[in-house]
């Protein structure tokens, strides 16, 4: 059995991986922590009724008293970083799905991991579709090396862009190397009219509206046509085989991997 601490429990992830790590075989709940809900039933946050299982408030005593394998954490991106590093700290494997960090956040993460020999999993994405998407913009950019990204999101998404608009830069950025997109002489009337320039000109375009969950578009130009690769996530369900799997993966590392593409496609 793997025994599972579900930090941001009350929230719309949090409370979908409490109902995957409570009805998985080799999965075991041990605790709930999220503020929000404290003192609740994790139970009743799950939508079946007490299971005798409160909701606590504070992360550190939570570690401490269940004693986990390991942390899953879908918080919020100014509180993820100090989670991970709290988690990591007590020997405790996180498996983070919040997104937000920056560069130096996720450096520090990997050397604290290998420091204490303890394995850790931040994963922008976790869908399946989501991560093909990425590892098909990465190798569509060898041929279309001129590429925008548009994620669209639910209304009350705290970051933009996304997670996984910057994981996609990212590889883009790693497969293509040194390029240069766009016109230097381009002017824009409204600022914020192209977007975010993440770097050697790729555009992400970040859409806030209710009604979406998590959705990302890559466009590509080339000469006399245009290639869109895109991706639905239509309920959080998507994201759940992923968040599982990594659970069972973590307890065989001994570092801290960036992306989930990292572990599940053959090199
Ligand atoms: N990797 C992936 O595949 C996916 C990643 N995400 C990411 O996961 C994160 C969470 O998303 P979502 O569930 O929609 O967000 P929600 O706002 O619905 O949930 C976050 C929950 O965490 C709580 N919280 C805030 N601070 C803490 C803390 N210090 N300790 C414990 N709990 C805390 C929040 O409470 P309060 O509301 O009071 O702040 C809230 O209940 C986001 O960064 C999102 O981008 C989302 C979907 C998929
Ligand atoms: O906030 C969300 O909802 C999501 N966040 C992640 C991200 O920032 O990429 C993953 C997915 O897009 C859903």
């Amino acid at each position: 059995m793997i025994n599972v601490l579900v930090n941001g429990a009350a929230g719309r992830m949090g409370r979908e991986v409490l109902k995957t790590i409570w009805n998985a075989d080799d999965t075991e709940l041990m605790a709930a922590v999220d503020p929000q809900a404290a003192g609740e039933d994790a139970g009743v946050l799950m939508g079946i009724g007490s299971i005798g299982m409160e909701v606590k408030s504070d992360l550190t005593s939570a570690l401490e008293s269940a004693r986990p394998d390991v942390m899953v954490d879908f918080t919020t991106p100014g509180t993820v970083y100090g989670n991970t590093m709290i988690a990591l700290e007590r020997r405790v494997r996180p498996v983070v799905g919040t997104t937000g960090f920056n560069p130096e956040e996720i450096q520090r993460i990997k050397d604290t991991s290998t420091k204490f020999r303890t394995g850790c999993i931040v994963a922008p994405n976790f869908a399946i579709g989501a991560l093909l998407m990425m590892r098909f913009a990465a190798e569509a950019c060898k041929y279309f090396p001129n590429v925008e990204i548009i994620e669209l999101h639910h209304d009350q998404k705290l970051d933009a862009p996304s997670g996984t608009a910057v994981k996609t830069a990212e590889l883009i950025t790693g497969m293509r190397g040194e390029f240069k997109q766009g016109s230097p002489l381009e002017v824009e009337k409204i600022p914020g009219a192209r977007g975010g320039e993440f770097e050697g000109g790729i555009r992400i375009h970040s859409v806030r509206l209710p009604g979406f969950v998590a959705h990302q578009e890559v466009l590509f130009g080339g000469l006399g046509q245009t290639l869109s690769i895109r991706h639905d996530s239509i309920s959080r369900e998507s994201f759940m085989p992923g968040v599982l799997l990594a659970v069972r993966r973590v307890m065989g590392l001994e570092e801290a991997v960036y992306g989930l593409e990292n572990i599940i496609f053959e090199r």
